[in-house]
C-alpha cells in the first residue's frame, strides 16, 4: 500500500497521505473527529528503538513529548504491549507525566492493563503452565545446542527465548521454534514469534482482541494502530474488522529491514521509531 507525504505544511509537520482508500478514511475520520479517536501503539520497534538488551529500551526522547500533545485532543491514547505493563511504563517514562493523565496500557497483549489514572495494575491469574515451562527451558536449550547469546528473559506471566545476540540469530530462532512450540504446546502455552524472540505465553489474548476491547470501552469513531512486528498482526486485523464493520480505522507500520509483513498491509509506513514519533508529532499538531 505504502504512502506518499503532504507537502502543503511545515516540512516538520507533514501528514503522510496513506496510501489506500481505507487509509485516507481513517485519518479523514480521526482528523474530523479527534475526541471519538482511539489511538494505539506497540512499544518495542513502534516507541522505542530495538537495542540488544530488553532491559536497556526506552521510549524514542521524541516519544512521551508527541504523546502528551496528541493525548489531550482523542479520545484515548493506549500502548499495547507484549511487554508486562508495568516494565512499559517504566521503560517508556510514561508515569505521572502532565497530559498522559488518561493513559492506558495494555501488558502482555493485552491480559495486563496499567491506568495512568490510577497507577494500578490489573491482570488475570498466572497460567499454571509457565512456572512448568519455566523449569524445562534451559534443560530445553542445552539439548538444543543453544549458544550463550541465546537467552532467557523472565517475565512473570511468560517467559521469552531471545536470539538477537546468538552468532547467528535468525538460524538460532529457527533452530528453537520447533523444540519451544513443543514445549509451549505440552503445557498449554502457545508461541507468540517477534524479532528475535520466541515467547511462551498463555493463549487466550492478543494485541487484535485487546484493541477491539478498548475501542468498544471507548466508544471510538475511528481506529489508528502503529506496529511493527508479528505480534502487532492481531491488531491490524482488529483495525481490517472495524473497517468492515463501519469505523475507519489506519494503519500505519514502523518500517524495518526484520519484518516486512506489515509493511505490506499498512495505509502509511514510516521510518521506525524516529517516524513514529514524527508522525505523532504531525498529527498532534494537525488537530485543534
Ligand atoms: O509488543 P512489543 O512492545 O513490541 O514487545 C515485544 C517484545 O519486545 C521485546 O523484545 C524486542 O525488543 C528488544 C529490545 O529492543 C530486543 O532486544 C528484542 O530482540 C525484540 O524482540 C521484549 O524483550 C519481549 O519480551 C517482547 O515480547
Amino acid at each position: 500500500m505504502g504512502s506518499h507525504t503532504d507537502s502543503t505544511h511545515d516540512p516538520l509537520d507533514r501528514l503522510p497521505t496513506p496510501g489506500s482508500q481505507a487509509g485516507r478514511e481513517g485519518l479523514d475520520a480521526l482528523l474530523a473527529r479527534p475526541g471519538r479517536a482511539v489511538v494505539a501503539l506497540d512499544f518495542d520497534g513502534t516507541l522505542a528503538p530495538i537495542v540488544p538488551d530488553p532491559d536497556q529500551a526506552r521510549a524514542h526522547p521524541d516519544a512521551v513529548p508527541a504523546l502528551t500533545a496528541l493525548a489531550p485532543k482523542v479520545a484515548s491514547v493506549a500502548v499495547i504491549t507484549g511487554r508486562p505493563a508495568e516494565v512499559a511504563v517504566r521503560h517508556g517514562g510514561f508515569a505521572d507525566v502532565p497530559g498522559l493523565e488518561h493513559l492506558v496500557v495494555l501488558g502482555h497483549y493485552g491480559a495486563e492493563r496499567w491506568d495512568a489514572a490510577t497507577g494500578a495494575v490489573t491482570a488475570p491469574e498466572p497460567h499454571p503452565g509457565v512456572a512448568a515451562v519455566r523449569a524445562e527451558l534451559p534443560g530445553l536449550l542445552e539439548r538444543a545446542g543453544a549458544g550463550p547469546g541465546t537467552w532467557i528473559e523472565e517475565k512473570g506471566r511468560a517467559v521469552a527465548v531471545h536470539t538477537r545476540r546468538a552468532d547467528d540469530p535468525q538460524a538460532a530462532f529457527d533452530a528453537l521454534r520447533g523444540p519451544l512450540t513443543d514445549l509451549a504446546g505440552r503445557h498449554g502455552l502457545i508461541v507468540e514469534p517477534g524479532r528475535m524472540v520466541l515467547e511462551l505465553r498463555p493463549p487466550g489474548m492478543d494485541k487484535g482482541v485487546a484493541l477491539l476491547e478498548h475501542a468498544r470501552e471507548t466508544g471510538a469513531e475511528s481506529v489508528l494502530y502503529a506496529g511493527d512486528d508479528l505480534g502487532d498482526l492481531p491488531a491490524f486485523d482488529a483495525v481490517n474488522t472495524l473497517r468492515t464493520d463501519g469505523t475507519p480505522g489506519l494503519l500505519v507500520c514502523s518500517g524495518s529491514d526484520e519484518v516486512t509483513e506489515l509493511r505490506k498491509r499498512a495505509d502509511v509506513v514510516v521510518d521506525g521509531p524516529t517516524g513514529v514519533v514524527t508522525f505523532l508529532r504531525a498529527l498532534a499538531t494537525r488537530l485543534p
